[in-house]
């Protein structure tokens, strides 16, 4: 596989239908209100422990993991314990510590609303980021869709001065104008569908869920603010 193909990491077409509800299992209060599966677990498991490994070829002996919440946490929590688990079985220990940052949109003074992107970003948690001065940076972000967010936080992170900074996405949505080159380690690309699981939420419902997938009419209708 050419460079090119491997930074866009597993490719979902626009036609992918995802699996059916009834080969997986998930909690039975969604049933009405997803379509699909469209990336099950165990497939996301295995791709962020792909990504552990790329991220420990390419870092030195510590990074500094910025975890993007809330979306970001469980992609967080997953990629540490791979790195924690590939340092204990091989020669090289990649130490990580762990910090955490909100970014909230202000217009409509809220975070995403429905599936809508509102427009100003402004860091609420952790603004202080003086920590990151000379440190090698690891960015983990849930999902990068219009590209705002990563934009608008690769360029508060910058001013701290570290060493490098290297963005995780575990998915990178095919949008119009998509941003280039925002994402070091792709997990997915994917089509322009509003999904959810995996801590990715609508509303703040659906975090719970393990699987990534799509949302329904009904789900939309049924958890819109
Ligand atoms: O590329 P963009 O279009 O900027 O969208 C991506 C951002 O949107 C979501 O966060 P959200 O604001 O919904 O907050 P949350 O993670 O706390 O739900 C997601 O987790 C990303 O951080
Ligand atoms: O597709 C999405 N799902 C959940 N949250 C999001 N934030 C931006 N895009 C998405």
């Amino acid at each position: 596989m050419d460079n090119a193909a491997m930074k866009r990491g597993v490719v979902i077409e626009d036609d992918w239908p995802g699996y059916s509800l009834d080969l997986f299992t998930y909690p039975e209060h969604y049933h009405e209100d997803i379509d699909s599966v469209y990336i099950p677990n165990g497939v996301i498991m295995n791709r962020v422990e792909r990504l552990a490994h790329y991220v420990m070829d390419d870092f030195g002996d510590s990074i500094v993991v910025l975890c993007v919440l809330k979306g970001g946490y469980k992609f967080c929590v997953d990629l540490v314990e791979f790195i924690k688990v590939l340092g204990r079985n091989s020669d090289k220990y990649l130490e990580t510590r762990v910090e955490f940052i909100r970014l909230k949109s202000y217009l409509v003074g809220e975070l995403h609303r429905n599936d809508q992107p509102t427009e100003e970003l402004h860091i609420i948690g952790s603004r202080d980021l003086s920590f990151l001065r000379g440190k090698s940076v690891l960015i983990v972000e849930a999902i990068v869709d219009t590209g705002k967010t990563m934009k608008a936080l690769l360029k508060h992170v910058e001013t701290f001065e570290p060493k490098m900074v290297k963005v995780a996405g575990l998915l990178v949505k095919r949008v119009p104008n998509m941003a280039e080159n925002l994402t070091d380690y792709i997990g997915f690309e994917i089509p322009n569908h509003f999904v959810v699981g995996y801590a990715l939420d609508y509303n703040e419902y659906f975090r719970d869920l393990n699987h990534i997938c799509v949302i329904s009419k009904t789900g939309k209708m049924k958890y819109k603010v």
